[in-house]
């Protein structure tokens, strides 16, 4: 017997989740929200149990710690010895890390490089994995990475039209991120229609806080709408999406509290998307609120997330050539029916036709009407579960 703990260090969040292998048993599962704010929650699930907790959690090194004194206070494990692998989710692994990997002091070192890539994820990643190589020094430590999934992309797809240089000398390309979700939700809608994942072709979308959508062919991703670093793409709860670089310069000439290309970045990443364009909040949920006051802002911004994500999904019919099915995913695309429900109206011409009576939130499986000629699937992602597998893959 041994327990596995997946770890999945957000931008603002720790997400966990226990688990007994290779059973893939779920032994309890935990949310630290506002991680790094102030009233952060950490809330456990285990069994019929709950167990909520406000309190300040600076960073992630902190968000570990609770949780591993959580698992002995609230009488999961009697002892720390029961947990034999961690596994981390590692947004960026850019061009050195294709698949998950042993962590040792050189690969802490090289995460820790490829920051730039993940300006957001890898610092926050790199303090959990510290945080657990301090507490729990003897377990196998293994890194999963977000961009590995999308490493069979097509050159002509992972380039950017500039001088080769940027490529051959400083690895500029699309990198991509979300992969752990992509793969594991285009492989469980494969399941779900009873066919072999080879013979279809998929767009996947994970409507998060981040957000990305992938074109996937046979299995494998050959685009994806994550660039260089996960500011590219849709648009996202803080984060722009893609714009023309050429507004860099001339915003930083006009606002005064704009001085160099990074504050233009930060400002792309943290105080854009909905959360910019709303002045409300990054959340769906408090944007659909504004909506229903009638904040002419909360629309637009909705209006805008439903044009970006539309517009890529349009893009990957014509990269796949036709799809079989589009699946949502994460947060937004798991919960939001009625997002959902407007891509496959507004992108009725590729033949989604949604089924509202099973297009209903938490509904897990095929959304879409028998006679569609594409299918939409909801599918709750599991980047935990890929996480535990890939650790016990280093266990056996
Ligand atoms: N019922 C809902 N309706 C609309 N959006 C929702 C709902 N529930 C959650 N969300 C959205 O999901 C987002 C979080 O998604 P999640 O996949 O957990 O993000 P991340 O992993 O990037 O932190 C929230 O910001 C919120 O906008
Ligand atoms: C890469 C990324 O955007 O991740 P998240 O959605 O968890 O912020
Ligand atoms: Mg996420």
């Amino acid at each position: 017997m041994s327990k596995t703990i997946a770890i999945n260090a957000g931008s603002s969040s720790l997400k966990w989740q226990l688990y007994e292998m290779p059973q893939e048993e779920v032994l309890a599962q935990g949310l630290i929200e506002r991680v790094g704010l102030p009233q952060s929650i950490s809330t456990v699930k285990w069994g019929d149990e709950k167990d909520t907790q406000t309190l300040d959690i600076p960073n992630h090194e902190e968000a570990v710690k609770i949780l591993l004194d959580d698992l002995i206070r609230l009488g999961i494990i009697s002892s720390y010895d029961e947990i034999t692998g961690v596994g981390h989710r590692v947004v960026a692994g850019g061009e050195i890390f294709k698949k998950s990997t042993l962590i040792d002091d050189k690969v802490m070192e090289e995460i820790a490089e490829l920051s730039e890539l993940a300006p957001l994820h890898n610092p926050a990643n790199l303090q959990g994995i510290k945080a657990f190589k301090h507490l729990l020094p003897n377990i196998t430590s293994v890194a999963v990475f977000d961009t590995a999934f999308h490493t069979t992309m097509p050159e002509k797809a992972f380039r950017y039209p500039m001088p080769n240089k940027y490529y051959t000398d400083y690895s500029v390309r699309k990198y991509g991120a979300h992969g752990t979700s992509h793969q594991y939700v285009s492989q469980k809608a494969a399941e779900i229609l009873g066919k072999d994942i080879k013979d279809l072709k998929i767009i996947t979308c994970h409507l998060g806080n981040g957000g990305s959508i992938t074109a996937v062919d046979g299995g494998k991703s050959v685009d994806t709408s994550m660039g260089f670093t996960p500011l590219a793409g849709i648009m996202m709860g803080t984060r722009s999406g893609d714009i023309d670089p050429s507004i860099f310069p001339y915003i930083i000439s006009k606002d005064e509290n704009l001085e160099t290309a990074q504050d233009v970045v930060d400002m792309l990443n943290k105080q854009s998307g909905l959360l910019g364009i709303s002045d409300i909040s990054s959340d769906m949920r408090d944007v659909e609120a504004g909506i229903k006051e009638g904040n002419e802002k909360a629309i637009l911004a909705y209006e805008m997330y439903l044009d970006r994500v539309e517009k890529y999904i349009g893009q990957y019919f014509a990269v796949l050539n036709g799809a079989d099915a589009v699946v949502f995913t994460a947060g937004v695309g798991e919960n939001a029916a009625d997002i959902r429900e407007r891509v496959a109206t507004d992108l009725s011409w590729f033949g989604l036709t949604i089924d509202p009576v099973k297009n209903v939130r938490g509904f897990e499986g095929v959304i879409s009407t028998d006679d569609a000629k594409v299918k939409v699937l909801a599918i709750p992602t599991d980047e935990e579960l890929v996480i535990a597998r890939d650790v016990q893959s280093f266990q056996n």
